[in-house]
């Protein structure tokens, strides 16, 4: 999982880097969407998140959950912050 979640924060501090055209990431990092779209998607998630737990659908949660990292990934790095500094806060707490 670890691993999984340090790749997909390389690409998309590569997408933040690069903003290719045809990127929905690096759309996000531009002023197509911006922050205010990243912020509205994490609504809308965790609210279709709660339904799915309220629906016990194990593959919509897993989905749903999945959006929600990815742009929570997205806004980290949108902040200029970095994996680190989520799993000091992690840790701190254990
Ligand atoms: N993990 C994701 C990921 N999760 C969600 N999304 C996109 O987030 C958008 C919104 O997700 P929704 O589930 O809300 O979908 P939707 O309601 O149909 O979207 P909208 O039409 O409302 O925008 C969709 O366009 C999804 O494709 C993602 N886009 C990219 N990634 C990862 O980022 C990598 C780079 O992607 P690009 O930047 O597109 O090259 C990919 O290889 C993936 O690993």
């Amino acid at each position: 999982m670890d691993d999984t979640l340090e790749a997909l924060f390389a690409v998309i501090e590569d997408r933040k880097e690069t903003l290719p055209e045809d990127s929905y990431t690096a759309s996000l990092f531009t002023h197509e969407k911006g922050e205010n779209a990243v912020l509205e998607k994490l609504g809308e998630e965790s609210t279709e998140l709660v339904l799915a737990a309220k629906d016990d659908d194990r593959e919509e949660i897993a989905y749903e959950a999945a959006d929600i990292v990815y742009h929570l990934l997205v806004l980290l790095s949108m902040k200029d912050m970095d994996l680190e500094e989520l799993e000091a806060e992690l840790e701190a707490r254990r």
